[in-house]
């Protein structure tokens, strides 16, 4: 039973024995693979750590919304647009969906897109670097997604049921996000001229570290993770689910023809894993502290998107107050 072997993970989490007996009749339910549910009584800082991570998620699908907006009128053909819209229209919708999940926690969902626009809540750090060719969407169709999923799918068996039951969903549309982008890189690939195979391996070059450092701090430096683990808000730590991805991504990378940019990246038939090299972590830190190339630029286009709506939503209201003092009348 995990609450029991008490990880000494960054965080120490309380041992069965130390629990009050609310608290322990809470993490039995959890050690049995029972969903908790909102009205059921749950630790603060379950509730806590829940309102942190689910926030923090909905706030990336939102904003994982702009670096692909930036290339709705640039993309090359009518079908690829429409692929495009409708993938940042999914990821509205998972954004949507976390928020309402968050909701249910007791979390003010106006409070915490303040908290975003403020700077003072964190969104994933793979959105703060620019899409500078056709390929980056390709790219991140199969590296942002790609990563998104591996994190996602365990979180389908996640201890709370609204975001357990977000992730049914939102995995499914990720597939189908992950399957667009590797298509663009493939067709560029095979199909393309020179210039279009460099734009491949460049947005891959670009994008394949910020993509590694998506799972988080390793291990050694996660606060979260033990408590997390225990509670089975996570299902496993960020480590173990950065290797799986590094696992199945590299045989993709080779049947595109394309190599990372890492030289140290090699299968291990020992481990049966590949080995790969050192993350830059002061890079990670330094963007999810806010200077990353694009934190500014991202958080002002969401301000101003909803400074910019104000308008609309105004006249939505005085449009439903209208029919519905039509209907009374
Ligand atoms: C694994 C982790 C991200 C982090 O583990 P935890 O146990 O929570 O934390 P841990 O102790 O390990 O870290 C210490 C601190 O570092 C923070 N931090 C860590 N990593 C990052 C990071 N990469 N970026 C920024 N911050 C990060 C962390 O919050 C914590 O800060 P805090 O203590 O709050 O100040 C977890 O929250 C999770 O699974 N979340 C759900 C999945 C999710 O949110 N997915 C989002 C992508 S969805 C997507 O891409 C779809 C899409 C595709 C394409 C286009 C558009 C959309």
């Amino acid at each position: 039973m995990y609450a029991q072997m008490v990880e000494t993970g960054v965080k120490q989490v309380k041992a069965l024995d130390d629990m009050s007996p609310e608290e322990r009749v809470f993490q039995e339910k959890i050690d049995a693979e029972i969903k908790i549910e909102p009205k059921n009584w749950m630790p603060d800082a379950y509730r806590k750590t829940l309102i942190r991570q689910v926030s923090q998620h909905a706030h990336s699908e939102i904003v994982g919304m702009l670096p692909e907006g930036n290339w709705v009128t640039r993309a090359p053909t009518l079908k690829r647009k429409l692929q495009l819209m409708a993938k940042i229209q999914d990821e509205a919708g998972h954004g949507l969906y976390l928020y309402s999940a968050m909701e249910t926690l007791g979390a003010d969902r106006d409070e915490e897109v303040e908290k975003l626009h403020s700077g003072r809540a964190k969104y994933s750090s793979i959105f703060n670097y620019p899409t500078l060719n056709w390929a980056d969407m390709g790219a991140v169709g199969w590296l942002v997604d790609g990563a998104a999923i591996v994190n996602q799918v365990v979180l389908q068996r996640t201890s709370y049921g609204p975001y357990s039951r977000a992730m049914i969903r939102i995995c499914k549309e990720e597939s189908f996000h992950q399957r667009q982008g590797y298509e663009i890189l493939l067709t560029m690939m095979r199909q393309g001229n020179d210039a279009q195979k460099a734009m491949v391996q460049d947005a891959i070059n670009r994008l394949w570290w910020p993509a590694l450092m998506m799972f988080g701090p390793s291990d050694a430096d996660s606060p979260n993770s033990a408590q997390s683990m225990a509670w089975k808000i996570k299902r496993h730590t960020n480590d173990e689910l950065r290797q799986r991805f590094i696992d199945q991504t590299v045989p993709q990378l080779e049947i595109l023809g394309c190599s990372a940019p890492d030289p140290d990246l090699k299968w291990n038939a020992e481990r049966g894993h590949y080995d790969f090299g050192e993350i830059q972590w002061d890079e990670f830190f330094d963007v999810i502290k806010g200077n990353g190339p694009c934190n500014r630029e991202r958080l002002e286009t969401r301000r101003n998107a909803i400074s910019d709506g104000t308008w609309v939503r105004r006249a939505a209201v005085a449009h439903a107050n209208k029919k519905k003092q039509r209907a009374a009348a």
